[in-house]
C-alpha cells in the first residue's frame, strides 16, 4: 500500500499504530481532520483479512467522522480506531488499558467511544487510563451505550427519507428490509414495530435474527437474499459498502435509510441511486445520533438536550433532499457540500497568534 499517497489524497492528519505484546493489542488510530475540534470517533474491533484492510477501514471511517461531526453541527473533528482481533475471543482488560494509554498520549487530539465489537465495559476500562473516552457507564455521569440514540436518529431519518420517497413520513404498513439486527438495528426495529412497519430481517448471527422475530414479529431471510426482497425501504445496519454494482440492480426499495457507516462502495453508486430515483439518506447524517449523544458528555451529559439535537437529523435530511433536487445532485454530494462548507468557513477564519507555554516567546522569557 502506498500509504503516504493515500493520506495525501484526502489530506489525513495522523495515523498512530499501537502495539502491546503482552495483551495482543494491535490498533490503528486514524485522525483525519481536526479543523473543527478534537477528533471524536468510535473504536471498532474486527477480524480483518489483512493489516492493509484494517488500515483502510480506519482511514475511511475516520474521514466519515469528519463529515459526520461537521454535518451534525458539532465542534469536533474526525477520527476512528480499529483494533485487529475477534471481539468474542481476543479481548482482555489489559488490551483496553494499553489502548487507553495510547489515547492519553495523544493529549486530547482524539477522543474515543464504542463501535462494532466494543462495549460500555471496554470504554470503562479505557477510562482507567484516560479522560479522552465517551460512552462510559452512566454511574460515571456518562451517557452509556450510544446505540439507542443512534437508532432513534436513524428512525427519524427514515421518516424524513420516506417523506421524500413516498410523500408521507408515516412508516405504518411500510415494509423495511433490515440488514444486520445488532445493537443499533434492534432498537431501530423497536421504533419501527411500534409505528406499524413490517420488518424483514437478516443477520449472520442466528440469535440476533431470533430475537427480532420473537420481539417484533419480523420475517427472516438469508443474508444474500436481503437485497432483492420486496420492500419499500432497505436499511443497511451491518458493515459498509453494501450499495455496490452487484446489489443496486437487485434492489426493489424506493428508499435507503440505515445505520451502517460507509454504505456506498464508491461515490458513483450514490450517483446511480440518484439516477434511479431511489431516495438515499447519506449514512453519516442519518447515523449521527450516537456521536451527538456521546459528544454531549463533553458538556456534562444531559439526555434531554442531546435527544433534542438528535431530532434535528430529520430537518437536516429534509434540507439535503431539497438541495439534491434543486441542484440535481445526489443526496450524498449535497451532504458533503454542507459538511465541507462548515469546515471551510472555520478553517478560513483568522488564525491569530496566541502565546502558550511551548512557543518561542515563552521559551525566550523563561
Ligand atoms: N453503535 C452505534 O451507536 C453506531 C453504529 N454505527 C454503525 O452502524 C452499524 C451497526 O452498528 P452496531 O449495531 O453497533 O453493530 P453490531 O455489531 O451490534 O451489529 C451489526 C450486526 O450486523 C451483523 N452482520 C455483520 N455482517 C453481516 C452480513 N454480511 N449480513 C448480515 N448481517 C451482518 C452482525 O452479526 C451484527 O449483528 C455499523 O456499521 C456501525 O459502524 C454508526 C453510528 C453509531
Ligand atoms: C459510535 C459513535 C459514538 C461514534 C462513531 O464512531 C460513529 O458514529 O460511527
Amino acid at each position: 500500500m502506498d500509504i503516504f499517497k493515500y493520506l495525501e489524497e484526502s489530506d489525513y492528519e495522523q495515523v498512530v499504530f499501537c502495539q502491546d505484546k503482552n495483551s495482543g493489542l494491535k490498533a490503528i488510530i486514524a485522525i483525519h481532520d481536526t479543523t473543527l475540534g478534537p477528533a471524536l470517533g468510535g473504536t471498532r474491533m474486527w477480524t480483518y483479512d489483512s493489516e492493509e484492510e484494517a488500515v483502510i477501514d480506519a482511514l475511511r471511517l475516520s474521514k466519515g467522522m469528519t463529515y459526520k461531526n461537521a454535518a451534525a453541527g458539532l465542534n469536533l473533528g474526525g477520527g476512528k480506531t480499529v483494533i485487529i482481533g475477534d471481539p468474542k475471543k481476543d479481548k482482555n482488560p489489559e488490551m483496553f488499558r494499553a489502548f487507553g494509554r495510547y489515547i492519553q498520549g495523544l493529549n486530547g487530539r482524539y477522543i474515543t467511544a464504542e463501535d462494532v465489537g466494543t462495549t460500555v465495559q471496554d470504554m470503562d476500562t479505557i477510562y482507567m487510563e484516560t479522560d479522552y473516552v465517551t460512552g462510559i457507564s452512566p454511574e460515571f455521569g456518562s451517557s452509556g451505550n450510544p446505540s439507542p440514540a443512534t437508532a432513534y436518529g436513524v428512525y427519524l431519518g427514515m421518516k424524513a427519507t420516506a417523506k421524500e420517497a413516498f410523500g408521507s413520513d408515516s412508516l405504518e404498513g411500510k415494509v423495511v428490509a433490515v440488514q444486520g439486527v445488532g445493537n443499533v438495528a434492534y432498537h431501530m426495529c423497536k421504533h419501527l414495530h411500534e409505528e406499524g412497519a413490517k420488518l424483514i430481517v437478516t443477520d449472520i448471527n442466528k440469535e440476533a435474527v431470533k430475537r427480532a422475530m420473537e420481539d417484533f414479529g419480523a420475517h427472516a431471510v438469508d443474508p444474500d437474499d436481503i437485497y432483492g426482497v420486496d420492500c419499500d425501504i432497505y436499511a443497511p445496519c451491518a458493515l459498509g459498502a453494501t450499495i455496490n454494482d452487484d446489489t443496486i440492480p437487485q434492489l426493489k426499495a424506493k428508499a435507503i435509510a440505515g445505520s451502517a457507516n460507509n454504505q456506498l462502495a464508491e461515490d458513483r453508486h450514490g450517483q446511480k441511486l440518484h439516477e434511479l430515483g431511489i431516495a438515499y439518506a447519506p449514512d453519516y447524517v442519518i447515523n449521527s445520533g450516537g456521536v451527538i449523544n456521546v459528544a454531549d458528555e463533553l458538556n456534562g451529559y444531559n439526555k434531554e438536550r442531546a435527544y433534542k439535537q438528535i431530532e434535528k437529523i430529520y430537518e437536516s435530511l429534509d434540507k439535503i433532499f431539497e438541495i439534491s433536487k434543486r441542484d440535481n445532485i445526489p443526496a450524498h454530494q449535497a451532504a458533503d457540500r454542507m459538511a465541507e462548507e462548515r469546515i471551510e468557513s472555520v478553517s478560513k477564519s483568522r488564525s491569530t497568534f496566541l502565546r502558550n507555554e511551548h512557543n518561542i516567546i515563552s521559551r525566550r522569557n523563561g
